[in-house]
């Protein structure tokens, strides 16, 4: 068996332009674009290439980009200072900070510092609880994009066996929440699991979310489950450096039955989602019905 290969950057393309769509009512209604701020505290180059595509795609969909770029030594109190402009500033809808922060900045007393309303990746306690509970709170770009990828390849998710490996905040936990929320029996795995070759091998719907390259050996892999990468790591590989994911796509390919590649999976789909969610939060703020894009 062959997988089919889930195509991320054209799913993203697809919501890109119902996102767009969307984008001169809002204006009409509320005078004003939605508008996104991404803030990023040092010079990490992949980092700065993220925020750059981000603000260019809120550009491109006619949204509103504010970037800050901080130097590597700004303190806790100077990041702080900057959120609750941010928080006050009517003309942002979502405020993304670019983790990880460099060292002595404390990331979770920064992400509890945004306004609940505006946290567009989902990293808030209370974004996570509102997750947790079932209610309507922002949910984190990247595992929201996993599971529109999912339904898309397979309809209703109910039901089936998922496993999630990585437990982070922003990806490992809401991607399990979101399956338990569609009635996957969820399985989390990380770095203490037991087993993981074996734990894998039930699952129906395999989530890599761990930052170690192509880890999840294809042997392991269930004929016929659903593969989705999301860990991006640079190797260098026969002299050239390359992009590759958490799963051996090679050997995967051969027994999953769909599975999304890294570029290309996941990564397209985390910058669209992040601007659904500023649109969503947006449409929240002045009271607007939230656009259903699906
Ligand atoms: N494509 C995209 O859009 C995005 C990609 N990413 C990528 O996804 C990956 C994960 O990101 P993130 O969650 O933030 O990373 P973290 O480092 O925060 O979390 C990694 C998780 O993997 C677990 N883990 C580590 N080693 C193993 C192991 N040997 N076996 C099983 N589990 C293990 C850890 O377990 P423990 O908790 O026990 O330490 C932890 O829960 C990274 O490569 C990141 O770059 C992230 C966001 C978006
Ligand atoms: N607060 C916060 N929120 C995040 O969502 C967040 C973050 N911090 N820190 C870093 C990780 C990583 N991340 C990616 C986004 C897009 C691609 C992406 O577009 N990847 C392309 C390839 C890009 C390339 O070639 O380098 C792809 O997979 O096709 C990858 C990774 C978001 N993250």
């Amino acid at each position: 068996m062959t997988a089919s290969i889930i195509d991320g950057r054209a799913f993203a393309d697809g919501l890109g332009r119902k996102i767009a769509g969307s984008i001169p009512i809002f204006e009409a209604y509320a005078g004003r674009r939605p508008g996104l701020a991404v803030v990023l505290v040092g010079t990490d180059p992949a980092s700065e290439v993220y925020v750059r595509s981000k603000g260019r795609m809120a550009r491109k969909l006619g949204m509103e980009s504010f970037e800050y770029v901080l130097p590597e030594t700004t303190t806790q109190d100077e990041l702080l200072a900057l959120v609750a402009r941010l928080n006050a500033d009517d003309r942002i809808d979502g405020i993304l900070v670019q983790l990880p922060l460099p060292k002595g900045l404390d990331a979770l007393a920064v992400v509890t510092a945004i306004d609940p309303a505006k946290d567009v990746d989902g990293l808030h306690p209370m974004s996570a609880g509102m997750l947790a509970s079932g209610l309507p709170g922002m949910v984190s770009c990247t595992p929201l994009g996993c599971i529109m990828l999912l339904e898309a390849t397979l309809g209703s998710l109910a039901g089936r066996d998922a496993i999630v490996v990585g437990r982070s905040i922003l990806v490992g936990k809401p991607m399990a929440q979101l399956l338990l929320a569609r009635d996957c029996t969820v399985t989390i795995a990380h770095s203490r699991t037991r087993d993981l070759p074996g734990k894998v091998a039930q699952a129906e719907i395999v989530v890599a979310a761990v930052g170690a390259a192509e880890m999840i050996r294809g042997e392991w892999i269930r004929p016929g489950a659903t593969v989705i990468d999301i860990g991006t790591s640079r190797i260098e590989r026969d002299g050239r450096k390359t992009l590759v994911g958490d799963v051996d796509f090679a050997g995967a390919v051969e027994r999953a039955g769909a599975i999304t590649p890294v570029p290309g999976g996941v990564g397209p789909m985390t910058i669209m989602t992040l601007m659904h969610n500023a649109v969503i939060a947006a449409h929240r703020r002045v009271g607007l019905p939230e656009p259903t894009w699906r």
